[in-house]
């Protein structure tokens, strides 16, 4: 298979390589490939000034072969049919390689959420949630927070769905606010699972967390919560960013600070006091141990994968490494942790969240953390340890796993009819 760069042929090429890897046959490569259902809607969005917006929205369950559908929702200008059925297919391996009873899916709306007012947004989410209220559902397909939307946004879309159902559907959604059923622990849940995962193949390589610095790219749900957390677990934060720009301080940034500087009415971490400015694409060439990539897909190309200096790259985001900068970087002995476990501790909480849902029963924090620990240590262990047995790169070995279990499944249920 040629390599391309968008998500769609990255998510591609490494279904091939573990398809190969795995001995799979045509038929069943294609099987995994294609995804079961893609939902094209049209958005139309009243604005407050009276104007009407026609907006396009999606959702792709890309396999359900273990089980429902899981995968975010998405509010962004980029969002279109092919990043998000490349987003649904990780999902897939990624509920897998967690072991966790789940398909992918993935969905989003393209625009540009900072457009519109809180109550543009809640009526698109609404309008949005009615077009795709025979798709998703506790059973079936179960949304979670992504780019651009919030546990808000999830409450909207529980209200929505349970008003059409005539019943209150807890279980339909994930990353709820704790009060309409969201379970405690989720909103930091994919940060301290990046942590996990960052720690986890620091120890593996002998070094103490003391001895780390760090960049982080992208300052939202999943970046800030895991700069907090790294510099809290004794890591040095060196450099954030965030879409308008990077920060750099080499005595190391105080994340909890720069959330406060955000949140106060900054909107942005650039001219957080005592920095230095940088661009985005000067922060992913830093000379750092960790680079931490938890904005978008796509930023670590084959043009700049042999500027990046950092030892180890820990995927926050989805699809951040192009499938062509990967061999560049394995080439300069850049250690690369996927995504798909990198980032399963906010897949993991969402199903955690929904088992109590089911159960109507509610755990602690605690337990809630512990489980997540175990998860994430379980999957890591599997994937490091195929990593060695076979001489494969970690994202070689996380998509054997996932992509492997998925296969079984559709072997053991057989095909209908
Ligand atoms: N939210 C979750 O639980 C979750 C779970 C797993 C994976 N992810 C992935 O993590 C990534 C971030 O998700 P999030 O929920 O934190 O989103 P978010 O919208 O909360 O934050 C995104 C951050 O990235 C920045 N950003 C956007 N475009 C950028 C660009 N071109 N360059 C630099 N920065 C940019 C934004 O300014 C913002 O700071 C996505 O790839 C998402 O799929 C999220």
């Amino acid at each position: 298979m040629s390599l391309g760069a968008s998500p769609w042929d990255t998510a591609c090429v490494q279904l091939a390589d573990a398809a190969r890897h795995l001995g799979l046959d045509d038929g069943m490569h294609d099987l995994l490939r294609m995804p079961r259902r893609s939902v094209t809607v049209s958005v139309p969005l009243r604005r407050d000034d009276g104007q009407l917006l026609v907006l396009t929205g999606y959702r792709v369950q890309h396999n359900l072969a273990r089980g429902p559908a899981k995968g975010g929702i998405r509010f962004h200008p980029s969002t279109d049919l092919e990043e998000v059925k490349a987003l649904a297919m990780w999902m897939t391996w990624k509920c897998a390689l967690m072991g966790i009873p789940y398909g992918g899916a993935k969905g989003g709306i393209a625009v540009e959420p900072g457009m519109l007012s809180d109550r543009e947004r809640e009526r698109m989410t609404r309008r949005y949630a009615a077009e795709l209220v025979g798709l998703i559902g506790p059973a079936n397909d179960i949304p979670a927070p992504d780019m651009g939307t919030d546990e808000q946004v999830m409450a909207w879309i529980m209200d929505t769905y349970s008003a059409h159902t005539g019943h209150t559907a807890h279980g339909v959604v994930t990353g709820k606010p704790v009060s309409v059923g969201g379970t405690a622990g989720r909103a930091g849940a994919t940060s301290r699972g990046v942590q996990l995962a960052t720690f986890a193949a620091l120890r593996e390589r002998g070094v103490a967390p003391a001895d780390v610095t760090v960049a982080v790219q992208g300052f939202g749900k999943v970046g800030a919560l895991a700069a907090r957390y790294l510099r809290d677990a004794g890591c040095r934060v060196v450099a954030v960013s965030d879409v308008k720009g990077a920060v750099y301080s080499s005595r190391g940034l105080d994340p909890a600070a720069l959330m406060s500087h955000v949140a106060d009415g900054a909107d942005t971490v650039v001219g957080f006091a005592d920095t230095d400015t940088l661009t985005n694409a000067e922060l992913l060439e830093l000379d750092v141990d960790v680079l931490i990539p938890a904005a978008r897909e796509g930023v670590v190309t084959a043009e700049n994968a042999g500027r990046v200096r950092a030892k180890m790259i820990v995927e926050g985001a989805n699809g951040p490494v192009t499938a062509q900068a990967d061999p560049v970087l394995a080439e300069n002995g850049v250690v690369v942790v996927p995504d798909i476990l990198a980032n399963g501790g906010g897949v993991a909480v969402s199903y955690f969240e929904w088992v109590q849902n089911l159960q109507g029963y509610l755990w602690s924090e605690g337990q809630v953390n512990e489980r997540l620990a175990e998860l994430m240590e379980r999957a890591y262990a599997q994937v490091s340890a195929l990593a060695r047995e076979r001489g494969l790169a970690l994202r070689e070995a996380a998509h054997v796993i996932g992509v492997g279990r998925v296969a079984e499944a559709h072997q053991t249920r057989g095909l209908y009819p």
